[in-house]
């Protein structure tokens, strides 16, 4: 089935704290390239790229060191205060630079280096017509119990209900950037896309897709990286 065009945004302006690493995770080298790149890849290699919109930290010195630095399908923004600020500065860009409020939209996280070609083809050709938009996700596997600060259970989740959300998370840039921006103002919490176009009254869909698309936030999750990569080569 055949994919619709898209505009990718990622958001790589974090400092990456929970690694606790000397530089931002998204930086950090495994098997000789980048976490930063090897995100990048599985986009740059899709015939459906328009172009894609990096949001970035105003002190970041390590973008330029990058030979996809001086891809021209790339362009770069300052990121900003949380994730939801950098998506809309990178959104406001794609705008202010012609793209149209009906043109897809993929955002996705520079620490997820591990999204699968299927995966982000599936994402696409399932949502190419539907009128909201939505995400790739896996459902829960394990039992979920809700705990108190103090650490004891309070009940069990119904997990049949519950899916993990992962990035790209895909949406019309118009209905998007209208609710981001919506959302941010009223001071809701948006930890990802599908939060603001939810908090606007909408449903987006959920595909699902590779358990493995990891989003590298401790120092743990770098060995899982390495084999991981290990074991798809
Ligand atoms: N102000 C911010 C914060 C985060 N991100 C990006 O959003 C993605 C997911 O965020 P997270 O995994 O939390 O990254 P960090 O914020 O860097 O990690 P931490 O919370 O451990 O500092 C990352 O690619 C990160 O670079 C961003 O663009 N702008
Ligand atoms: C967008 C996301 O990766 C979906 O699971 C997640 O919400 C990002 O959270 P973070 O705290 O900004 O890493």
């Amino acid at each position: 089935m055949s994919t619709p065009s898209f505009w990718l945004v990622i958001p790589a302006a974090g400092i990456g704290s929970r690694m606790q690493a000397a530089c931002p995770k998204q930086y950090l080298k495994v098997a000789d390239k980048t976490i930063l790149e090897l995100t990048l890849n599985c986009f740059l290699q899709h015939p459906g790229l328009r172009g894609a919109v990096l949001a970035l930290a105003a002190h970041d010195h390590w973008w330029p060191q990058l030979s996809c630095a001086d891809n021209p399908l790339i362009s770069t923004v300052e990121g900003g205060a949380e994730r939801a600020n950098s998506v809309l500065n990178a959104l406001m860009a794609l705008s202010a630079n012609g793209a149209d409020k009906d043109d897809w939209v993929l955002v996705h996280d520079a620490a997820r280096p591990l999204l699968e070609r299927p995966d982000l083809d599936r994402l696409l050709s399932t949502l190419a017509q539907d009128p909201v938009g939505g995400l790739l996700a896996v459902p829960a596997r394990d039992t979920l119990k809700q705990v108190t600060a103090d650490g004891h259970v309070v009940t069990s989740i119904d997990r049949s209900v519950i899916w993990h959300a992962l990035t790209p998370q895909m949406f019309r840039l118009g209905l998007l950037q209208e609710n981001l921006t919506a959302t941010l103002a009223a001071g809701a919490a948006v930890t990802d896309e599908s939060s603001a176009l939810e908090w606007g009254g909408y449903a987006p869909r959920v595909v699902e897709g590779s358990a493995n698309n990891i989003k590298i936030t401790r120092p743990e999750d770098l060995q899982l990286l390495q084999t991981l990569l290990v074991s798809a080569t």
